[in-house]
């Protein structure tokens, strides 16, 4: 094989052990990873090279001994190379086999690390719950919309460098961390309403190395969009107020257009914050109310072009939308 030719077969098989890695510890759906080189590489290479260099990444990293997904999806994704191996007629890998005697051997839990891998390095680590749904809430896992808004921050880092950033419906944090790990705001207060949620916030706040001691600052608050007083967000003060996947249910939406509406009303023009909100589309009357419901309350919306590059893997075919509010 010429030089230049195996360099970039080097070059696609390290990308392609990147796209495991990203994809395993954010716990992406098994079919969406590059099966296809995998299956390619072992036909022609007749090694199991690759598939031990992809255990490597995923199930055998460090990071898996620290920040474990699921029981259920590393035996699945354990269970898939080997069944892809043993296809392949190539020769069996006894660590493969180890890795999954040592999983089927766990317990099985509700809740799971995912991994959310930056481009600068590290990663942010959250503990989610398994389930999407659970204790009567949607705060416990990461939304498409929450990854969709923390690649535009990395793209967009100009916004937050120096500011006063105000998360709401933060959830399990994903956004606000990725925020604070990779643009440089002076403080940033994430909120939610829901007891479970902000218990869980705190931790994962916490497991990622950030606090009231640190730069950015960070606290935690308990904000509830029925309940929020003008004097509230006048003492938050902040300069940047952003919010993924907040808008889902015509009950809960109409309460954030009128929190909103107060925000863009009580400040004067020069200290107006900036506002972004980032959803996922998956009820029409449900968005264009929240946007008609705005508009009754005199705010407008631009919708802002959405991120360029692709850093964390999530569904590119859901309809997400980013608009910045303005009046
Ligand atoms: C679909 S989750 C989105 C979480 C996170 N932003 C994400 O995208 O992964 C909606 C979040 O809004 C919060 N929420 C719902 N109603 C709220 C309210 N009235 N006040 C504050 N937060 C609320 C929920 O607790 C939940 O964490």
């Amino acid at each position: 094989m010429a030089l230049s030719e195996q360099s970039s077969v080097q070059g696609s098989v390290r990308e392609v052990l990147k796209e495991f890695q990203v994809s395993f510890f954010a716990m992406s759906r098994l079919p969406s990873f590059p099966w296809t080189f995998v299956e390619k590489d072992l036909q022609s290479s007749g090694s199991s090279e690759l598939i031990s260099q992809v255990l490597k990444q995923t199930c055998l990293h460090p990071l898996c001994r620290k920040f474990a997904p699921s029981v259920r999806y590393r035996r699945l994704f354990l269970s898939e190379l080997i069944r892809r191996l043993e296809a392949s007629g190539c020769e069996p890998l006894d660590e493969l086999y180890d890795a999954l005697a040592e999983v089927v051997g766990t317990e099985e839990t509700t809740e799971c690390y995912k991994s959310y891998l930056l481009p600068a390095g590290g990663a942010v680590s959250l503990m989610e719950n398994i389930a999407l749904i659970s204790e009567g809430t949607t705060g416990l896992v990461t939304w498409e919309a929450a990854l969709y808004l923390a690649e535009w921050a990395l793209e967009n880092q100009q916004v937050f460098a120096g500011r006063t950033v105000l998360e709401l419906g933060s959830g399990a944090g994903l956004t606000g961390i990725a925020v604070c790990r990779s643009c440089s705001p002076k403080r940033f207060i994430f909120s939610d309403c829901h007891c479970r949620v902000l218990q869980k916030l705190r931790d994962n706040v916490q497991l990622n190395g950030l606090s009231e001691q640190t730069t950015p600052a960070v606290s935690v608050e308990k904000l509830d969009w029925t309940a929020t007083s003008e004097e509230e967000l006048r003492e938050i003060g902040a300069d940047i107020i952003i919010a993924a996947d907040v808008v889902y249910d015509p009950d809960i939406a109409g309460s954030l257009a009128k929190l909103l509406s107060i925000v863009m009303r009580c400040s004067s023009a020069e200290v107006l914050p900036q506002v972004f909100v980032c959803s996922t589309i998956r009820n029409l009357e449900t968005y264009g109310g929240f946007k008609q419901q705005l508009e009754t309350e005199g705010v407008g919306h631009e919708v802002i072009p959405g991120p360029v590059n692709h850093v964390f893997p999530y569904n590119r075919q859901s309809a997400i939308e980013l608009i910045k509010l303005c009046r």
